[in-house]
Order: C-alpha cells, then structure tokens, then sequence
C-alpha cells in the first residue's frame, strides 16, 4: 500500500489503541451492556438467525455477553479463527465461555472448524474495527483478514462493525482493497452509512 497511507493508518491506530488502553473496568462493563442491547435490537430488526461475531479482547467493546445470550435463544454465531495464510475459519459459539488462544494471541472458539465458505450462510455479519468514518469506511488492526474475507464472499449480507462512540470518525485513510461496512453498533446506537 501506498506509504503515506500505511504511515497514517499505524499511527491513527496507536492513538485509538491507547485510548482503549486507558477505560476504566466500570467504563468497558457499561460498554458491553450497551453493546449487547444494541446489538440484540440489531439482529431482531434483521430477524437475523444465523451471524457471525467475534471474541472480544479486554480492551475491544465487549461482544462476550451478546454472544452467549444469543446462543442461549437459538441464534447461531460463527466466530473466527485466525489462519497464517491470511483467511479465516469459524467455529460455531456453543454458548461455554472456553476459549484458545490462537495465532495472533487472539481469544478463539474451541469446536468444530468450519473453513471460510462456512460464513456464506450467514444472515448477518458483526465485525470488529479500530474506527470507521461516515461514508462506513473500516479500518482494523492492520493484517487485512476482514478485507478479504469480505472481498471474497458470493453475497454479501449487511455488515455491521463494533466501535466505541468516539471511533467513528470524519474520515479514515483508505487503500484501495478497504472494504466499507453497512453501518456500525456502539455501545450507544446503531448507524447507517453513508451519515449525512
Ligand atoms: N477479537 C478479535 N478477533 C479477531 C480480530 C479482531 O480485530 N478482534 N480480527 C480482525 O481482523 C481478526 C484478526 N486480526 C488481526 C489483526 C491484526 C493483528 C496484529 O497483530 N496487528 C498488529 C498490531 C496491532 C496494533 O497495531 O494494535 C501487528 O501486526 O503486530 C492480529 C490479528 C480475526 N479475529
Ligand atoms: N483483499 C485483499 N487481498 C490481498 N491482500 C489484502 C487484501 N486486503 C488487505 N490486504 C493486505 O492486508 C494488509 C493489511 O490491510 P489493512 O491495513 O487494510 O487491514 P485492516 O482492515 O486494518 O485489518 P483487519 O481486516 O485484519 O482488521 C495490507 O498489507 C494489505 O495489502
């Protein structure tokens, strides 16, 4: 990628690493409560049975309790699994709060491992981010598994990233190969792009 754009995505992201860095335990708590009822608002409006989410870190927007309330109703929810050649795999949430630590010193899903095509029959996918900007570009953590993922999928379903309030931004910087989201969910609402 361009060097100017590399150069300010690494230092766009330092910043929004270590703003995580410095939220309180009662300030994540409320993060992930507000999370989780915005996500669940989310997925009944979809009527959405079947999405795909992800692990959460101690310092991303809490997924964990989304996760196993949905799995308590029914809903199925792929979660990933880092590969070294760039892809990702998914194994189904079975609602246990086990977890591996995979290739990146990610938290991962123990089960079955389904490979990427695994997440062609989902009806919703909910993604993690460091910020996205009001036309729903995504900016990650820089190793590109979401933009190809996305990239590679047949038919794309609405995708939704995971942020703080304050990471959604003007502008991100963008490459070529960025995929852009549907909307995004915060601990205090849900948007669609593009935000006027
Ligand atoms: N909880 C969680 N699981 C996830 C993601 C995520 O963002 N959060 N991913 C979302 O894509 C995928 C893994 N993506 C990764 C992206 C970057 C690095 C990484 O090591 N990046 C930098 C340092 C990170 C930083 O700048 O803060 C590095 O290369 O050293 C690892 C995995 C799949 N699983
Ligand atoms: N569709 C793609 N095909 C091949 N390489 C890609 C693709 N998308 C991204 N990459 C490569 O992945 C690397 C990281 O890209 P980028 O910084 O956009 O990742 P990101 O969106 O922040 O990360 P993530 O999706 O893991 O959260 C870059 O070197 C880029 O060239």
């Amino acid at each position: 990628m361009p060097a100017e754009i590399d150069h300010a995505k690494r230092a766009l992201r330092a910043d929004l690493r270590e703003r995580r860095a410095l939220l309180s335990d009662q300030q994540r708590a409320a993060a992930e409560a507000g999370i989780t009822a915005r996500l669940d608002e989310l997925i009944a409006a979809r009527g959405a049975r079947s999405v795909s989410c992800f692990l959460s870190t101690t310092t991303e927007p809490g997924t964990r309790a989304f996760i196993r309330a949905a799995v308590a109703r029914g809903i199925r929810v792929l979660l990933p699994i880092t590969r070294a050649d760039g892809l990702l795999d998914w194994a189904v949430a079975d609602g246990d709060d086990e977890v591996n630590i995979g290739l990146h010193g990610l938290p991962e899903p123990t089960g079955e491992i389904l490979n990427p095509m695994a997440l062609d029959e989902v009806d919703l996918l909910i993604v993690p981010a460091a910020a996205v900007d009001r036309s729903g570009m995504r900016m990650g953590w820089g190793r590109g598994y979401f933009d190809r993922t996305l990239g590679s999928m047949q038919k794309c379903p609405p995708v939704y990233a995971v942020v703080f309030d304050s990471e959604i931004l003007d502008e991100v910087p963008r490459d070529v190969h960025d995929q852009p989201v549907t909307g995004a969910v915060t601990p205090l609402r849900t948007v669609v792009f593009p935000l006027s």
